[in-house]
């Protein structure tokens, strides 16, 4: 079976990045991206491309050479279903914020609408394709949607989680470690599966392209993210036995990682895990254990998501006991704001969390991003409902010049590794702060003999 037209439903940090890829690689088939936020959509559309809506490396060239040609956004919903021979589900999963499994299981909702939208427009045979990251099973709810429908429309749902990192998500695409398709095992099934793979397989080889049944495929995807974070999760703790005994984490790192047996990526100790998908996959992953009883299996993976706030909370404690255990009214300037370099995205960012710990303690803080808004920054505080929008607009100020947010501060806190806070001129951010002169690396970035002969008082994670 030859596809010709794909839908995708979700012009997000998935959707948008992985269609143009799709698209690029092949200019034979007609891809349209769809979105409820018109928005969102109008900046997929912008003409001179400063304004999309996700900040990637090598996506606006991307996206340039495609769309018009056979990438299209638009918000047409209905219409790009009906045209379509397969859709992908890119929508949000977040964690439910109500109800059974509050705070831990995936809110299914918008999945779910979609399901019945294709449901409801279908009137040809397709192919639907899970995209977003979802529970086990969820393959069986969609297709008990879709085949109740009466309309004699078949359909078949493949699994194809997205592994991509933010940050590297057109790198990640274009040559992934594995392409993961999960599939019935009838032949309409099979058919399904080879249709998706021939896709893939015209810029990625074949025996990268593995195919599996469909809730191994979903349960993998939950998997390897609780693996990741548990690998973060792991390193941070360790961090903390580093500074009472004088072992540098760095050096661990590498002493550990040269094991090929553990290897040396992400071991990386940090102010903590941040981004949309590790702690909501890992609490969804804690809820389905619980779901069937596996009250050990689900002790064990919480207990990353355990260390993780430990190591955010520490960090701004560290902060406050040494400012002689007192904040209130002092400035702290935040370098970085996103949950790490090279993305706009701030969700679930470590940033957050310390920002809100230490706004408790009445701390002004001061913040510089390179990519992040303002508006963001303000968004992810109010959504905290800590306090008042208008606190949190008076106790953080927002600055889009990193010497004018460390002008006159008792302390800078680095809470993103972007690489250019490592080229400053760190003498004439020292001269221009109140001293003593706090620094307090949440990333181990700066060089600390550097910092330390400027006269900075530095405190790195992990030594
Ligand atoms: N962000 C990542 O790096 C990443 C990586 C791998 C997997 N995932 C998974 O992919 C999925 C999508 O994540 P994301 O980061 O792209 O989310 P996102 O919030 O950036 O994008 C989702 C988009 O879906 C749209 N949407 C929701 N319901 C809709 C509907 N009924 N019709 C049309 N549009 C609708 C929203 O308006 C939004 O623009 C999630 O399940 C996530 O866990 C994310
Ligand atoms: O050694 C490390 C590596 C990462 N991090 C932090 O962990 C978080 C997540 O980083 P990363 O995994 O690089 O970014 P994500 O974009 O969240 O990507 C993860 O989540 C995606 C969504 O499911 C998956 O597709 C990716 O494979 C998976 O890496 C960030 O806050 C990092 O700063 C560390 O602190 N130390």
């Amino acid at each position: 079976m030859k596809i010709k037209n794909i839908c995708c439903i979700g012009a997000g940090y998935v959707g948008g990045p992985t269609m143009s890829v799709l698209a690029q690689k092949n200019p034979d088939i007609k891809i349209t991206v769809v979105d409820i936020n018109q928005d969102r959509i109008n900046s997929w559309n912008d003409e001179n491309l400063n304004d999309l809506p996700i900040y990637e490396p090598g996506l606006k060239e991307i996206v340039n050479e495609a769309r018009d040609r056979n990438l299209f956004f638009h918000t047409d919903v209905e219409k790009a279903i009906d045209e379509a021979d397969m859709i992908f589900i890119s929508v949000n999963t977040p964690t439910k914020t109500y109800g059974k499994g509050k705070g831990m299981a995936a809110d299914l909702k918008y999945v779910e609408l979609c399901a019945r939208q294709i449901a409801k427009v279908a009137k040809s045979d397709k192919i639907v394709v899970e995209k977003s990251t979802l529970p086990v099973r969820t393959a069986q709810a969609i297709k008990n949607i879709l085949d109740n429908t009466g309309s004699g429309v078949k359909f078949q749902i493949l699994s194809n989680p997205e592994f991509l990192a933010e940050g590297t998500a057109i790198q990640d695409l274009l040559h992934p470690d594995r392409v993961l398709i999960g599939g019935e095992e009838s032949p309409e099934g099979k058919e399904a599966i080879d249709a998706l793979v021939e896709i893939y397989a015209t810029w990625i080889p074949k025996e990268k392209i593995l195919t599996t049944n469909v809730w191994s495929s979903e349960l993998s995807k939950l998997v390897a993210n609780a693996f990741l974070a548990q690998r973060v999760s792991s390193i941070n703790a360790i961090s903390e036995l580093c500074e009472v005994t004088g072992a540098d984490v760095n050096e661990v790192s590498r002493a550990i990682g040269m094991d090929s047996r553990i290897g040396p990526k992400f071991l990386k100790s940090s102010v903590g895990f941040g981004g949309s998908c590790f702690q909501k996959d890992i609490l969804n992953l804690v809820y389905i254990a619980k779901t069937y009883g596996l009250h050990e299996v689900a002790d064990y993976w919480e207990q990353v998501i355990i260390m993780n706030d430990h190591q955010k909370r520490r960090f701004a404690d560290n902060i406050v006991s040494t400012l002689y255990n007192t904040v209130s009214g002092k400035k702290i300037t935040f370098l970085g704001w996103a949950f790490k370099k090279d993305t706009n995205d701030t969700r679930e960012s470590a940033a957050i969390y310390v920002a809100d710990a230490l706004m408790n303690e009445q701390a002004e803080i001061t913040v510089y991003d390179p990519k992040v808004s303002e508006e963001r920054i303000y968004e992810d505080l109010d959504y905290l409902g800590t306090r008042s929008p208008e606190e949190n607009r008076k106790l953080l100020k927002v600055v889009k010049e990193p010497y004018e947010a460390c002008n006159e501060s008792h302390a800078i806190a680095i809470l993103t590794e972007w690489d250019e806070f490592k080229e400053y001129d760190w003498q004439k951010i020292y001269d221009s702060v109140i001293k003593p002169a706090f620094i307090f690396d949440g990333r181990k970035l700066l060089n600390p003999k550097e910092i330390k002969e400027i006269g900075f008082e530095y405190y790195a994670i992990g030594s």
